[in-house]
């Protein structure tokens, strides 16, 4: 083993102390580099976190590390840093998190950190670029675009980012909000004129003056011209003073397809980051975090049972071990595997003969898939958080039941038949160009009739 190989915890270690790292920058920056080899003075490092760890380490740590080798071996090296699919032989640890307990803030669901999100295959370019927006806000990547599928960690890391900034400096003035809370303000400004809580001017003074915007959710301004045109100057303010911007939303930019070209042009600016469904070691990994943070005991089996049925949603995922947890409270019996495919049964049923599928299950499906009730999908709302549910649940009972248009709105509070033509035609056009919705298909086709069909 090479001296520098030998040394090289003490080296990172001295970087650590003499820049005096928190924990999270020395754990998702240089505590998983390892050192490929040492040839003619060059140092060849692999770093884990791919091209968002290289360009952030070679301009923060590249210096530090140069100067660390050479105090332990009193030689100077050159340094390549190289990423994990460079060298397809070698395992390279994933980077983790830290404790980081005393973080709580209005608007901050307390749970998500760092800490709590676990790094998966899934998700780690996204955390790398969270983690270096959060130790340098304004400067590292801006905006910030997290995009990915419903349930998949995007709130939580934009709340990890928002604790992580607040911890280190609790003068900063961060600003999470959804993109309907900042619709519904902007209307409420417009529309009142002076005399309300929210005028434009309280409405720019609370956007524009602050230093890190998060907008959750941003797929929700699609079409909404007045949002997007306010949401446009917010941006450039915001932008032009250096300030971070953190948007989060289903799909990248280049697919929403009714957005601005100038909006979409600046959420391109930055960086855009994506998060996929987990794999089974993170799903598994997810689940044992969740069980340490309630303080479960659960047996593997009943975890392994979850993690290998309830595959493209975390917070189904965590949903289901929940459902378990509650079920065994109330009846005061054992967790183990019986229970948990007993709970489970409406979600996961492989062996389950094929069920008959009625507009009932349809409707109870969907309404859950989405955290909505049965009668929100049957009612007369029509926001578009529970326009696009009612319309993916009109397509599914064309497709998966033999009843008529009529029935089908009947089924849905009485609606008539050309709205629901219209709501199957929506959906048909977007399973064409949408992944995200092909998706949300297949799961929820997976739900209400698993025998048939099985997902991956
Ligand atoms: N990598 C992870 N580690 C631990 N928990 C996770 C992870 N990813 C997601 N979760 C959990 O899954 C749940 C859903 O995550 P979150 O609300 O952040 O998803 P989202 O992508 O914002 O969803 P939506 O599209 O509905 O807004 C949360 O309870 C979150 O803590």
């Amino acid at each position: 083993m090479h001296p520098i190989q030998e040394k090289w915890t003490d080296i990172l270690n001295t970087i650590r102390e003499e820049h005096q790292l928190s924990d999270i920058s020395f754990k998702t920056w240089l505590e998983t580099l390892t050192v490929h080899s040492v040839e003619d003075n060059e140092v060849t490092i692999v770093v884990p976190t791919g091209l968002i760890g290289i360009n952030y380490i070679t301009n923060r740590y590249l210096l530090p590390l140069k100067v660390a080798i050479s105090e332990a071996t009193g030689e100077e090296y050159e340094i390549a840093l190289i990423e994990p699919k460079d060298i397809p032989s070698e395992t390279v640890q994933a980077p983790s998190t830290i404790i980081n307990e005393n973080v709580e803030r209005a608007n901050l669901n307390p749970r998500y950190t760092f800490d709590t999100f676990v790094v998966g295959s899934n998700n780690k370019m996204a955390h790398a670029a969270s983690v270096a927006v959060a130790e340098s806000p304004g400067e590292a990547y801006n905006p910030l675009f997290i995009y990915g599928g419903v349930g998949l960690g995007k709130t939580h890391l934009m709340h990890s980012i928002a604790h992580f900034i607040l911890q280190k400096n609790p003068e900063t003035r961060v600003l999470y909000v959804t993109s309907e809370i900042f619709t519904n303000e902007l209307i409420e400004s417009i529309r009142s004129g002076n005399n309300a809580d929210m005028t434009m001017t309280k409405f720019r003074e609370k956007y524009r003056n602050i230093d890190v915007l998060m907008i959750d959710d941003i797929q929700f301004i699609v079409g909404k011209e007045s949002t997007q045109e306010e949401f446009f100057h917010t941006f450039n303010a915001l932008h032009g003073a250096k300030k971070q911007i953190i948007i989060s939303s289903d799909k990248p930019p280049k697919d929403m397809e009714i957005l601005e070209d100038r909006l979409r042009s600046r959420f391109e600016w930055g960086l855009i980051v994506d998060i996929s469904a987990p794999d089974y070691e993170t799903r598994m990994a997810i689940l044992k975090k969740k069980e340490e943070l309630d303080g479960y005991y659960i047996d593997d089996d009943v975890i392994e049972y979850i993690a290998k049925n309830v595959t493209s949603n975390i917070r189904e995922l965590e949903g289901s071990l929940n459902k378990i947890m509650a079920f065994a409270n109330l009846e005061n019996c054992e967790i183990n595997l019986a229970l948990a495919e007993k709970v489970l049964k409406d979600i996961i049923s492989p062996d389950e003969e094929m069920r008959v599928v009625t507009p009932e299950i349809i409707i109870r499906t969907v309404a859950e898939h989405f955290d909505l009730s049965a009668s929100d999908l049957i009612g007369n709302k029509r926001s578009s958080q529970i326009t696009y549910p009612r319309q993916i649940a009109m397509y599914l009972c064309r497709q998966m039941t033999d009843i008529t248009l009529k029935i089908i709105g009947d089924k849905l509070g009485g609606r008539d038949h050309s709205t629901i033509m219209n709501g199957i035609k929506r959906i048909e056009k977007e399973v064409q160009y949408s992944e995200e919705t092909r998706e949300v298909i297949n799961i929820l086709k997976k739900k209400i009739n698993p025998a048939k069909n099985s997902l991956k």
